[in-house]
């Protein structure tokens, strides 16, 4: 949707001459003084006349669906509208630790409409005053601006209410449509609902609020949280049903990786810098690491994950996402349905996935300076026999024009040794490179690498290859280092801030369309039905460690070396000072291995594993 800025009638500036300057650039302004500059001169407008700011915008179907006949829009300003946004599943973990803190952070840095409501609705029983007192506990306040937070708060929560009812009631549904008419008081009114509770219910919640709280006037919204199926089938299933009762239009899968900042700016720095946009094929890209690893186990959340995994839970969505977005072709414009498009494009030109270029693993129970952590299985939500994955490695491959061969690597997991999430891109060795006797023999050790690390302390890096000043010739390694921390001294917002207030705007270009949801499903169901139904033992790790062995020799059939496993960068001088004493033990290691250990690639890759741990040391 292609948008335009009009005139906000208050306005004493003109800005015509270079409204067509600022219809480009305002889906990406990131600033926020400068989006609240604009919010306060202009409404922003969509191309069908409607604003987008919470402003009255029917997405089609809804009106005719709800009334059974087109309601036409009297032109309304901000004033005479009001939203309403309800979170349904408001007593669940993501509503309290993600989704309140999220409309509360909208709502400090001014940007919800002037008139909004927030409703929460579950079936548990709860006053107005329990649940703000319950969301309370969770909301803060920016580092920059706390003076008047207190205030904020308060004036946040008195928007708040609460509503208990049955997901699958109607009438339970009618009585939250009239409490909702109350509070809009004959303004124009604009419905945002959020699905914050299990997928099992997804559709009797549609059906309810579609059917009796839906909006009669202005736009209603449905932002649905994964999982979205758990394969091909079911997933289109879910969009058959959901899709009785919504258009396309109004439905937002959300996948709050797409939010994080990082992996907005992916897209910036590629098609923005003339640097890297020429380098993006298999012409100068070797391959390309997507990386998860969080150092906590499933804690609480054994009995959801255990019905879905580490392959459905993270690869299939998120990596994939950021994946398709990395590798897409140039969209024809910033548009949402532009970039969905490439997205499409890119996902359906993949191989399907092998069983034989993945690994799966699943954490065991571990001790370490006196305290114990608990294996996957001892989490009493979890069967006994669970053989669900918690680690999962895999080579993807797509067959296009840019990308064939590349290998494309993931890599999830849980209860690992750290909490992370990146992106690493390593470039092909310098042909014929005129220093290459000062690498020694390990070429890879040279390698530049691009690293986007998306969390925790976001930050984009290069690896590049200089010369240690002095009249010899010694050769380093450094970093070209954007660090967010230091270049930036706002704080960053949460991914579910930008995924909210894109919804409120009817932005879609970072949700997902159910095309993009088949093709991604098509990619990994023949692998998760393999993996189900033959058993896959899952290769055990001890909680906290850096994974199974599995996963270097996945890499290494491929060529390629984990980057975050790397032994340059952080862990150079420490890998510098041990060396010697470390080639000994490697040498006694390795010995003992050999007797147990025939195959030699397995052989090198402990000796190389035990390395590793002994550099942490
Ligand atoms: N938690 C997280 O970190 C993340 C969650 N998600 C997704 O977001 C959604 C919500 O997650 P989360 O808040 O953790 O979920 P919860 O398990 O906390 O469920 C949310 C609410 O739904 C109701 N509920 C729970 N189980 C059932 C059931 N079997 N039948 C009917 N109602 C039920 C409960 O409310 P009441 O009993 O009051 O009605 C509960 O408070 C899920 O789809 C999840 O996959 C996605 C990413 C991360
Ligand atoms: O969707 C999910 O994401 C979280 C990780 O999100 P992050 O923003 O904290 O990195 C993960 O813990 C959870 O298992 C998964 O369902």
């Amino acid at each position: 949707m292609a948008i335009q800025l009009s005139h906000f009638s208050s306005s004493s500036t003109t800005f015509s001459s270079f409204d067509h300057k600022i219809s480009y650039f305002s889906k990406w302004v990131t600033d926020i003084h400068f989006r609240r500059q604009l919010r306060n001169n202009f409404e922003l407008k969509s191309t069908n006349g409607y604003p987008l700011n919470a402003i009255p915008m029917q997405d089609e179907g809804s009106v005719a669906k709800t009334l059974g006949e087109e309601v036409p829009f009297p032109e309304f300003g901000e004033a005479n509208s009001m939203l309403s946004i309800t979170v349904v599943g408001a007593s669940g973990d993501l509503a309290k630790k993600k989704i309140f803190p999220a409309l509360f952070a909208l709502y400090y840095e001014d940007w919800l409409p002037e008139n909004f409501v927030v409703y929460g609705y579950a079936r548990t029983k709860m006053t107005d005053e329990e649940l703000r007192n319950m969301i309370s506990k969770t909301l803060t306040c920016r580092i920059d601006r706390r003076e008047n937070c207190q205030d904020k708060m308060e004036e946040f929560l008195k928007r708040c209410f609460y509503h208990s009812g049955q997901y699958n009631s109607e009438e339970h549904f009618l009585e939250l449509n009239c409490k909702l008419k109350e509070r809009e008081s004959g303004k124009l009114s604009n419905r945002l609902f959020y699905l914050s509770i299990p997928p099992n219910i997804f559709v009797d919640v549609v059906r309810c609020a579609s059917t009796k709280a839906s909006s009669a006037t202005g736009w209603t919204r449905v932002i649905v949280e994964k999982p979205f199926g758990r394969d091909s089938e079911s997933s289109r299933e879910l969009t058959k049903c959901l899709k009785q009762y919504l258009t396309e239009d109004q439905i937002f899968r959300i996948d709050h990786y797409l939010g994080k900042e990082l992996v907005e700016n992916l897209s910036v720095l590629r098609f923005s810098n003339l640097v890297f946009e020429p380098l993006w094929s298999r012409n100068y890209i070797r391959n390309v690491q997507f990386i998860f690893s969080e150092d906590f186990g499933t804690e609480g959340r054994g009995g959801y994950f255990d019905n879905y995994g580490i392959i459905r839970d993270i690869m299939q969505n998120h990596l994939l996402q950021i994946l398709a977005l990395f590798a897409m072709e140039t969209p024809v414009s910033l548009d949402a349905e532009d970039i969905r498009n490439e997205k499409v494009k890119v996902l359906k030109s993949m191989k399907q996935l092998q069983l034989e270029d993945v690994v799966v693993g699943q954490y065991k129970g571990h001790s370490k300076g006196g305290k114990s952590y608990p294996g996957y299985i001892d989490d009493p939500t979890v069967p006994k026999d669970s053989v669900t994955p918690t680690f999962a490695a895999a080579a993807l491959f797509i067959n296009n024009a840019r990308w064939d061969g590349v290998p494309f690597l993931m890599k999830a997991g849980k209860a690992l040794h750290t909490k992370r999430a990146e992106i690493r891109v390593q470039f092909r060795h310098v042909p014929g490179n005129l220093y290459r006797r000062n690498f020694g023999t390990d070429v890879d050790k040279a390698t530049n690498e691009l690293v986007l690390r998306l969390q925790p302390d976001e930050a984009i890096y290069l690896k590049i290859n200089n010369k240690v000043p002095g009249l010899g010739m010694r050769l380093d390694r450094s970093d070209l280092n954007l660090f967010y921390k230091t270049r930036y001294t706002r704080e960053i917002p949460d991914a579910y801030e930008r995924l909210l207030l894109d919804a409120i705007e009817g932005e879609r270009r970072l949700f997902i369309r159910s095309d993009e949801l088949d093709a991604a499903w098509a990619l990994f169901t023949p692998l998760l039905k393999e993996i189900e139904e033959n058993k896959i033992m899952p290769e055990l790790y001890p909680y906290g460690s850096r994974g199974p062995v599995g996963a270097h020799y996945l890499a290494a059939k491929h060529n390629v070396r984990w980057g975050d496993l790397s032994v340059d960068g952080l862990f150079l001088p420490a890998f510098a000072a041990g060396k010697i004493c470390l080639d000994g033990f490697l040498l006694l290691y390795s010995s003992s291995l050999s007797k147990k250990f025939k195959d030699q690639k397995r052989f090198w890759w402990s000796g190389f594993e035990v390395l590793l741990s002994v550099i942490q040391i």
